[in-house]
């Protein structure tokens, strides 16, 4: 299916908002046309009455054009004023839905999807891209569907008097409104191409700055990646001078070839009149007619490409959301009958792409309650058990079994409702600590959230703080040090108060007496039914487990047992 069909596709569920915003366009549109076709017919009555006296006066209905006049002034306002209000509000109504509808396909891709894509790339996806996707009715199909319509019937009312003056007027309206925008666009289309081509990679290397300031700095290549991004800034400036060229120029072409069809308009209908087939009076009414009806084609050579710019936008939307989840979605989903317990039997995991095994032949037994340490050097795949039991990634080989059902069968929801995971790279939200632990667990009270961050060895900081828990942490928690932050994740689990909890590295950044605290405070507090699973290079807090596993070339082996 093309990419504007399936837009359109997207549109349908807006359909009659839609075509109600056409209708009031084309209308306010004709109501134009009518006002200025019929201003010139006023002035040929007032002319005519002003010469002509009493008798001309008489002879010439003034009243009618008159009324006809204020009709269409009214109207074309009323009209114009809803059209705005009409189209707007369904553009705004199809983003939302656009975005909506990318999200609900891209967040089964994640975190996969991010390992292949740069952040700033998807920013601009869920902004700019749906947001031009949007424009496409506002700015293309309403203006290409309204001047068509209206063209018909302009060239139709002319017709009624002059069917010379109508050909005119058939041909100018052809040339500006299909021949000059289409020959504009396609001009332009090689430069529109580069123009977004930068801008993506441009708002990429915008977010990586801003999310790596002080280590561009570090590295000294903070002036290296300014100079770039300068590059692409300039770049984009002349393809868009080249752009607005193009326009301009398409925009001055129609000018001349407006007027010429006017005076054409008015030419055909002097003949119309000498040959006594039209009356003296439809002369400025025809001429002003000629004119008024060009004024739809105004935003067609900005049409055309916008028109590219949204293939160009709808293609990498789709593509993105396209990409099969590199984990499948369980066919039937179930609910563990007790999820406290996990087993691995001959497990093997490779990450897409990758040659080696994170996992292989890995065997692995938890029950409910167990308190157990994942140690092991560095890329042995500790971490890769968390990926595996939320299926962030797909495990190729053996059987996996969380609560008595097949880990295939549960999905990331059911998980995160059983399991708390604080991960080696954890996030922390802007805004305040009460903010980020009322993420964790929106219905948690005040004293739950004090109790967590006592576990957490965060409360003395916290009360200290004028705030509290209205203390503003700043984006991904910078205002706090790397073990504050740490232990706000450790308090987010905590109020959670999952069956599981998968530790990462739960002290990394602390100093041994906070840290001796926190593990003291967190093992006290859980429930004996919780089970543990801390993943730590600290032979310390591997001491204070029931069990300690290794894990080396990718498989799990018991260390040992506390007595
Ligand atoms: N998203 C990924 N895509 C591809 N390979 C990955 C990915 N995550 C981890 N790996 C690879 O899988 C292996 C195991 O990684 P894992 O993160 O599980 O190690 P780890 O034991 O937790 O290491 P560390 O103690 O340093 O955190 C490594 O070789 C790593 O390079």
């Amino acid at each position: 299916m093309s990419m504007l069909a399936r837009i359109i596709g997207h549109m349908r569920p807006l359909r009659r908002q839609m075509a109600l915003g056409l209708a009031l366009s084309v209308t306010a549109s004709l109501a134009s046309f009518g006002l200025l076709f019929l201003s010139g017919w006023l002035l040929a009555a007032a002319a005519v009455a002003g010469l002509g006296g009493i008798a001309a006066r008489n002879a010439f209905n003034l009243f009618l054009p008159a009324v006809g006049v204020r009709f269409f002034a009214t109207m074309r306002i009323l009209a114009r004023y809803l059209e705005r209000l009409v189209t707007h509000d369904a553009t705004l109504r199809l983003i939302g839905r656009m975005r909506a509808w990318s999200i609900s396909r891209l967040a089964p891709q994640a975190p996969a999807l991010l390992a292949r894509q740069r952040s700033g790339d998807m920013l601009f996806r869920f902004v700019s891209d749906t947001d031009r996707m949007g424009q496409f009715y506002l700015e293309v199909l309403v203006p290409v569907a309204s001047a068509a319509i209206c063209c018909v019937v302009f060239v139709a009312v002319m017709g009624a008097f002059s069917l010379s003056a109508a050909l005119v007027l058939a041909v100018g309206l052809v040339v500006c409104g299909g021949v000059l925008p289409g020959v504009a666009g396609a001009l332009s289309v090689h430069a529109m191409r580069r123009i977004s081509r930068q801008q993506d990679t441009m708002h990429a290397d915008l977010t990586e700055v801003l999310q790596g300031m002080g280590e561009f700095m570090f590295l000294g290549a903070g002036q290296a990646v300014q100079a770039r991004i300068a590059a692409r800034a300039a770049d984009i400036r002349t393809e868009r001078r080249r752009v607005a060229l193009i326009e301009g120029g398409a925009r001055s072409v129609m000018t001349v070839v407006t007027m010429t069809s006017a005076l054409g308009v008015l030419a055909m209908a002097d003949m119309a009149c000498r040959a006594g087939a039209l009356s003296a009076a439809c002369l400025p009414m025809l001429a002003l007619g000629g004119l008024a009806a060009f004024d739809v084609l105004a935003p067609l050579p900005a049409a055309w490409p916008l028109l590219g710019q949204v293939h160009m936008a709808a293609g990498r939307v789709f593509a993105l959301c396209d990409t099969p989840p590199s984990v499948a979605p369980p066919a039937l989903t179930r609910c563990p009958d007790d999820p406290s317990c996990l087993s691995l039997s001959d497990i093997g995991l490779r990450y897409p792409g990758a040659e080696r095994w994170a996992l292989r032949h890995a065997d692995l037994s938890v029950v409910r309650g167990e308190r157990v340490a994942l140690v092991g050097p560095s890329g042995a795949g500790k971490s890769t058990l968390v990926n595996l039991l939320f299926r962030f990634y797909d495990y190729q080989e053996g059987t996996a079994r969380f609560g008595g059902v097949d880990l295939k069968d549960v999905d990331a929801d059911i998980m995160a409702r059983h399991v708390g995971v604080v991960a080696q790279d954890f996030h922390l939200f802007q805004g305040s600590i009460r903010r980020n632990l009322t993420i964790a667990c929106p219905t948690a009270t005040e004293d739950a959230m004090w109790q967590a961050l006592r576990v957490a060895r965060l409360h003395a900081f916290v009360q200290a703080e004028p705030a509290g828990l209205d203390t503003l942490i700043g984006e991904g928690g910078v205002r706090l040090s790397g073990g504050q932050a740490r232990r706000l994740a450790v308090a987010q689990v905590v109020l959670r108060n999952p069956a599981w909890i998968i530790l990462d590295e739960p002290t990394e950044g602390l100093d041994a007496g906070t840290e001796h605290d926190l593990m003291t405070a967190l093992l006290s507090a859980l429930s004996p039914r919780t089970t543990l699973v801390c993943i730590t290079h600290n032979p310390a807090v591997a001491a204070r487990m029931d069990r300690v596993v290794r894990v080396e070339g990718g498989r799990f082996h018991e260390a040992g047992r506390a007595p």
